[in-house]
């Protein structure tokens, strides 16, 4: 399998504190990589670090064998980041929302209303994301895997608030994902539940 992306001795200090130091690892097409860790260990810090919009102390990344940096214009075309804000349009509602991701995504082949079916908001099109649940606004910002063809995701926490019928269909997607060649880097608490055909687990510990 091809490398989509590695991480190379990458090291991050936040508030005089190292989080990690010398951190090297290669996301193969095809695979789900899970880092898990307690809370401050520095998992959002790493993805952030991964997907471009934060430096490393040292260390770099490459995507297809390239540095990041080299084409960080590039490289973006080829990521899908979801952090742990929604990063939903809250005035505007769920269908607003996936026209102007499918718009940005470059995707005019879906059914809106199929997709927002599919992610139990039938019946909720037409609200304002901010009148919706945290879970609720959760499915709305997760739509955006189900409109690109993007290889690589980068999800922080991507189960929050999710009830277990979601999990479960945002687990078929990340399978469905990385079936077709993608990868997947993400954070979770939980353990993961789906059967994966690659799957690494990283666990980051919590350094004083
Ligand atoms: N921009 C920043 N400036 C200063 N310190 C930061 C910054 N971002 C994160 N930190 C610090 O880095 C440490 C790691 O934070 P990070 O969010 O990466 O942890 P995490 O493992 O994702 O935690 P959680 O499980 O709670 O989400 C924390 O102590 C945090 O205060």
């Amino acid at each position: 399998m091809s490398i989509l992306l590695s991480a190379e001795q990458l090291s991050c200090v936040r508030q005089d504190r190292v989080l990690f130091d010398q951190l090297s690892f290669d996301l193969p097409a095809g695979q789900v990589l899970h880092i898990q860790g307690k809370n401050g260990a520095g998992k959002s810090s790493l993805l952030r670090i991964l997907a471009g919009l934060a430096d490393a102390e040292t260390g770099q990344v490459r995507f297809r064998g390239l540095p990041i940096t080299s084409s960080a214009a590039g490289f973006s075309q080829h990521l899908l980041f979801i952090g742990h804000q929604a990063g939903i349009h809250s005035q505007l509602n769920a269908l607003q929302n996936l026209e102007f991701w499918a718009a940005l995504l470059g995707c005019s082949q879906y059914e809106p209303y199929q997709l927002l079916g599919q992610l139990g908001l039938a019946g909720l099109e037409d609200i304002p994301c901010y009148m919706l649940s945290a879970g609720q606004q959760r499915r709305v910002s997760l739509a955006r895997l189900w409109l690109t063809e993007r290889p690589l995701w980068i999800l922080d926490e991507p189960f929050t608030s999710l009830d277990k019928q979601l999990i479960s269909r945002l687990e078929q997607q990340l399978q469905l994902h990385c079936s077709r060649g993608g990868a997947v880097v993400l954070t979770s608490h939980q353990a993961l539940s789906a059967d994966y055909q690659a799957l690494a687990q990283l666990e980051l510990q919590y350094r004083w």
